[in-house]
């Protein structure tokens, strides 16, 4: 068994004091049956619906449980995916009811404590978050069989019309490496016309920078490793001879006002060497912000990351890089995406990576699953209030149109979650 195969320490975890004010909140609104009186706050916290059959409940119940199945039937009447997906994710009105009567609190003295909860968890959250979809390269990157381009483009095409700001279109590397995106240069000519996004392409070298240039790449995006067993297998050099390299894309670029943006791979953990300390992170980020990358994407590629071990690399990177010029981006392997990405937010990041549908993995890191899927984290957001300006029923169609053609479910739980929803409906 691997060091990694366990979560690693919690004790940087952030101020959770609002978690006790749940607690109180809880047991002021609907005492608890003796028998649980003797429960652990956890307990409580993670059994929070088990008072259903308190008698001190009952008033609050009746009063909350049918506004919810008004609220449920009035949101199947609406005459579209979208409708419903907008009432799920940004009415806030609706989720809040579904939340708390489930917990069956009083309504009237919930308005304080939630806005005084949410100010306390929820305070550093941005309003705007910046989605970067990666699903073209770093998902179709691992794929067995290579995937046409004219389906990529099509991929690509549904992806801007969602509303997503940003594209991740392709990499210009080694055919001998990665044969699935050897079709790099028409992917970026038939996506030229394209309008409404930005299309960053992968560039290893001064060979690959080039050809995206002449390919019509108005962004690139150059990739170092904090692990250095990872950066010899993913690009064949080591740590230094790759920021070497990659200060020559940057002098080229900056010639061409081309932005470059900077991956960092296994800032939390490495396949090969395990824990990655946080300080190797902070040392590449720096170099390469020092050589001009106008954002830095901290990937946790093998998804081993935890918030207990994702805050002590932030706050390593963020003291060496503003916040503002970071990104985040969360492999999903063991289901810790949503909650680091949350975390991140936290802490002041508004740049997040994900890829439609959870595609992905690396072909250099073995039992690395895909990306957090771009629709759980649209999800979330709008949950949050957080505006990204992506529609969520396009969005799903365009995961639809390549888990289709890929020939397996989606890999998005919202995505499949809100499917059964339309399904549903049907038969109502
Ligand atoms: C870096 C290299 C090129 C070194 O590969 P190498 O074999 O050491 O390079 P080389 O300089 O010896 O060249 C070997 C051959 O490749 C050619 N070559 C050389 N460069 C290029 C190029 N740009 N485009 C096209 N061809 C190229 C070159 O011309 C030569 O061709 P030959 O003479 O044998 O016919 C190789 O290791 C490579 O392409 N690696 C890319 C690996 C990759 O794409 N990995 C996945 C992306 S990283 C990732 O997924 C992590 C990330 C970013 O998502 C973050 C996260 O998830 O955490």
């Amino acid at each position: 068994m691997s060091s990694l195969e366990e979560p690693l320490g919690l004790d940087k975890f952030p101020d959770m004091r609002g978690v006790d004010r749940f607690r109180r909140f809880s047991s002021s609104a609907c005492r608890p049956r003796s028998d649980e009186k003797e429960m652990s706050v956890e307990n409580r916290w993670s059994e929070g619906r088990s008072c259903s059959s308190s008698n001190s409940c009952n008033g609050e119940y009746t009063r909350e449980i049918f506004p919810r199945r008004r609220q449920t039937r009035e949101m199947f009447r609406g005459d579209s995916l979208n409708t419903r997906t907008k009432s799920l994710g940004r009415n806030r009105q609706v989720c809040d009811l579904w939340y708390f009567s489930d917990r069956q609190y009083s309504s009237q003295c919930c308005e304080d404590d939630v806005r005084d909860v949410k100010n306390k968890l929820l305070r550093g959250i941005p309003r705007f978050v910046k989605i970067v979809e990666v699903g073209p390269r770093d998902g179709l990157q691992n794929e067995k069989n290579i995937v046409p381009t004219s389906v990529k483009i099509e991929l690509i095409q549904r992806l801007v019309s969602s509303g997503l700001p940003v594209v991740e279109a392709t990499s210009f590397v080694s055919p001998k490496w990665v044969p699935q995106l050897a079709d790099a240069k028409d992917v970026m000519e038939a996506i030229r016309t394209v309008e409404g996004a930005r299309f960053p392409v992968l560039t290893p070298n001064l060979k690959g920078f080039e050809a995206a240039v002449a390919a019509g790449a108005k962004e690139v995006a150059i990739f170092a490793s904090a692990s250095e067993s990872f950066s010899k297998s993913n690009i064949n050099c080591s740590i230094e001879d790759s920021l070497s390299c990659y200060r020559d894309i940057a002098l080229a670029a900056g010639k061409l006002s081309i932005p470059v943006r900077g991956y960092i791979s296994c800032v939390v953990g490495c396949p090969v060497e395990g824990v990655v300390p946080p300080s190797k992170v902070a040392y590449v980020a720096k170099e390469l912000y020092d050589m001009g990358c106008f954002e830095i994407s901290l990937g946790d590629t093998i998804g081993v990351g935890t918030p207990g071990t994702v805050v002590p690399m932030l706050e390593a990177v963020m003291g060496v890089v503003p916040v503002e010029k970071l990104a985040v981006h969360f492999h999903d392997t063991y289901g810790q995406a949503l909650p680091n990405i949350l975390l991140s937010l936290q802490m002041g990041i508004s740049t997040v990576d994900s890829s439609v549908s959870g595609l992905g993995g690396c072909p250099y890191a073995k039992g690395a699953s895909g990306n957090v899927a771009t629709e759980d984290v649209v999800y979330m957001l709008n949950g949050l209030g957080v505006k990204t300006n992506v529609d969520l029923s396009k969005l799903m169609s365009a995961g639809e149109f390549i888990s289709k053609h890929l020939g397996r479910p989606s890999g998005s739980k919202t995505a499949i979650a809100l499917s059964r929803i339309t399904a549903d409906a049907s038969k109502i």
